[in-house]
This record gives C-alpha cells, structure tokens and sequence, in this order.
C-alpha cells in the first residue's frame, strides 16, 4: 500500500477533506501517516482504522519516506518544506491546496472534471506537483467548463458573491459574532410590533459603526455590509482575487499561449461557505439558450441547470442551496440586451468541496489507479 502523508488535516479544509476520504472509503486503500506542526506524539484523526501517532511536519526524514503528501496547512508552510524536501531528492507526490505553487512550470492545477486529459498528459511526462485551484476559478469552472470546452467563449467577467470561509475559519466566527451584535443591537425594538422601521434602523446603523461592533478579523463590519476587495493588492488595480481568475482558468484548461480574458471584480458576502458568482460571457457564436442549457449540463456528474425562473433561482441559485453538497448549480442563463452574443448566467457552489478539498482528494484516487 502506498504510504500518504497528510498535514493540515486538523484545520478546516482539512477537516472537510478528513469528512469526504472518510464518506468514500479512501483510507482503505491506502497507508496514512498524519503529519502536525503543534500536535507531534499525540493521537491521529478518527479515520475508521489504525493510524500512527502524529508525526513533525517539519521532520523531512520522516516526509522523504512518503510516496505523497497531501497538504492543506497553507502556503507558509509550503514555503518553507517544498523546496528543501525535493532538494533531498525526494520524488514522490506533492499534492497541496495553497496557492504557492500554482504557477510554477512544473505543477499543473487540478481540477479533474474539467482537466483529465491535462493531468494525465502531465503525469506521462512526470510532473509530481498538483495544485489545488483558487476556489472561485474551480467554482466557475465547474459550473460553465461546458462551453469551454466547446470553445464557444471569448470572454468572461465573473462578478462574484464569496463566502466567509474564503477568508478562514476564525472569520466564519466573527460573521456569526457580527450579526448576534446585530440582532442584539435592535432586539428590543423587533420585539414591538409597533416600531418604527427607521428606528431599528437608526439602532443597527449605530452598531455598524460603533467601537464594539466584532471586526477583528475582517478589519471592516461584513454582516450587514459587504467588502469589495479580496487579497492584496496587484499594480494591474486588480486584486490578487481577480487576477487568479484568468491566470488559473487558462493554466487548468492549458490556455497560457491563446488565453481567454477572464476579469471582473470580487467581493466577500455575509455567506458561510458557498460562493456565488455573476458572469458576463461574451460567446464566439449566436448559441440559442435550450443548446447551452445541454451544453453545461452534459459537462460532468455535478453541475445542476436551474431554468431561468424566480422560484427555481430563488431556491437553488444560492448558499443555502448547495452548502454541503458537491452540486453547483448554473442559472439565470438569458441573452442580454448588448446582444446575441453576450450570455448572463449565475452559479452557486461549495467553497470547502469543489473549492478546496475535493479536487485533492480525487488526484490522489488518480494517483492510485497506476
Ligand atoms: N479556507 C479556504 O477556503 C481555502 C484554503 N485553502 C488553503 O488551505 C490552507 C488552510 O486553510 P484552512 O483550512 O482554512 O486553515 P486553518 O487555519 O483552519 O488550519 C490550518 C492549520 O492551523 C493549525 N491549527 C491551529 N489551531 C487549530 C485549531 N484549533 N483547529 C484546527 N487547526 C488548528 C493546524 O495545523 P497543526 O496541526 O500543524 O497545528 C491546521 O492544519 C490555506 O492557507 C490555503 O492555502 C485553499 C482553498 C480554500
Ligand atoms: N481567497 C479565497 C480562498 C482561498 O483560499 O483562495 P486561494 O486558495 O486561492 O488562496 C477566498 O477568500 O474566498
């Protein structure tokens, strides 16, 4: 059996991926070893058998003995293992969600649905390093990877709606902790029926901006606001956010030499999990609306058409909808007026699945089927 080292399994891309091995019986078919920064000799995670005690991420005798590493610690610790383990010679699998390596010539970003054929290209010619994809270019990808691969798309501008979890688990408590200060600001007030609505709303504006109002972690109030800047800054004026959105989609569908602009503006919204996104799409050609409908939905198992109607959008067009499945759902597909060529669509999806855990847990099933 092959021996996979996982680290970052405590933390919450960890753990969802943990869940979903778990749920598909990945942990028989293989040796695992869990590897921790600040949990070394203690116990390992209850994966349904046997595991060794947890071991030093840092020990790089221990991760030479390994055939793959899993990875979900982030990018510092990438930072600081990567290069000095491969410098040792070792050669086994380096499978990681952080962003630091996506870009490098020899890793290839995987999102298995949409880029079988560039995996397994890059595993004939002996790439080692795959990449876990920024979770909104995965969302996307997987909700309209259909007419990409029909070539039918010139270019997309993703208006996106991000989750909470993007930013971390400490700031899914702090949304929580923000909208109880809230409530608790004009619970008085609900309580009458006979209220005045400007003085509820004269209450949860003062809260907004008052000196107690929870926002240690996102710096600015995000539960009865929003913040139109994701990641740091680039000189283009875009955020990092934004810039990943064309960089990654054509590194995944092998586009760096005839890429497709991909630009737009991203935004973190007072969801938990799921992120949401508005694309303008420019098609190469008139496509009527029933023939992309067939299109997206014949692109893999997951992705869901909803029709273009109130009720179905309102129902499956959102967080609460898809959160905990592996389902994203594409709708709100008309023509708008600019023309026959430009398409509207909406697509909702998981950010801890499709856009973290999963694609890592599936290219470790490739890795398996040799
Ligand atoms: N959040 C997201 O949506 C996405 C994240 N990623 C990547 O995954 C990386 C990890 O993200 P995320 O899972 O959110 O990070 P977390 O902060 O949840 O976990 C990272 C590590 O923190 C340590 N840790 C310290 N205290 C705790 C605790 N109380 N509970 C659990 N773990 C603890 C654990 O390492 P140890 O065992 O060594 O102490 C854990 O592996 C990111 O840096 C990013 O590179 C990729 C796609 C999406
Ligand atoms: N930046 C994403 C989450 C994330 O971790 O992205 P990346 O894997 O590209 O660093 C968000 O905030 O929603």
């Amino acid at each position: 059996m092959k021996r996979i080292g996982f680290v970052g399994w405590r933390g919450m891309v960890g753990s969802v991926l943990m869940q979903r091995m778990r749920e598909e019986n990945d942990f028989t078919a293989i040796a695992p070893e869990f590897f921790s920064t600040s949990q070394v000799g203690r116990p390992g995670p209850d994966v349904g058998r046997e595991v060794p005690t947890v071991k030093d991420a840092h020990d790089l005798n221990a991760l030479q003995a390994l055939d793959a590493i899993i990875t979900c610690q982030g990018g510092t610790y990438t930072e600081a293992v990567y290069r000095e383990l491969r410098a040792t010679g070792w050669n086994g699998y380096w499978i990681d969600a952080a962003s630091t390596l996506r870009m490098q010539e020899d890793s290839v970003i995987i999102l298995d649905p949409v880029n079988r054929a560039v995996i397994d290209r890059a595993r004939a010619a002996g790439v080692k390093t795959f990449v876990g994809g920024n979770c909104t270019v995965s969302l996307m990808l997987m909700g309209i990877g259909g007419l990409l691969h029909h070539d039918l798309v010139e270019w997309i501008s993703p208006m996106t709606y991000q989750a909470a979890s993007g930013a971390g688990a400490q700031h899914m408590r702090e949304l929580i902790q923000q909208m109880g200060f809230l409530h608790s600001a004009a619970d008085r007030l609900l309580d009458d029926p006979a209220s005045a609505i400007l003085e509820i709303d004269r209450a949860v504006s003062e809260a907004l901006r008052s000196e107690n109002y929870p926002r240690e972690h996102f710096g600015v109030p995000l539960a009865g606001s929003l913040i139109p800047w994701i990641d740091r800054a680039m000189d283009s004026g875009q955020s990092r956010e934004e810039w990943k959105a064309g960089a990654e989609t054509n590194k995944i569908l092998a586009r760096q030499t005839n890429p497709i602009p991909i630009d737009g503006v991203c935004v973190r919204t007072a969801a938990m999990r799921s992120h949401c996104q508005a694309l303008t799409i420019k098609l190469r050609q008139d496509v009527p609306i029933n023939e992309i409908e067939e299109i997206l939905a014949q692109a893999n198992d997951w992705v869901r058409v909803v029709p273009n109607e109130p009720e179905a959008s309102k129902r499956e067009l959102t967080p609460v909808a898809v959160t905990g499945t592996l389902t994203v759902t594409v709708g709100r597909l008309r023509k708008l007026a600019m023309g026959p060529h430009y398409l509207a669509a909406f697509t909702a999806g998981d950010q801890l699945l499709w856009g973290a855990a999963e694609p890592l847990r599936r290219m470790l099933r490739i890795l398996l089927e040799e």
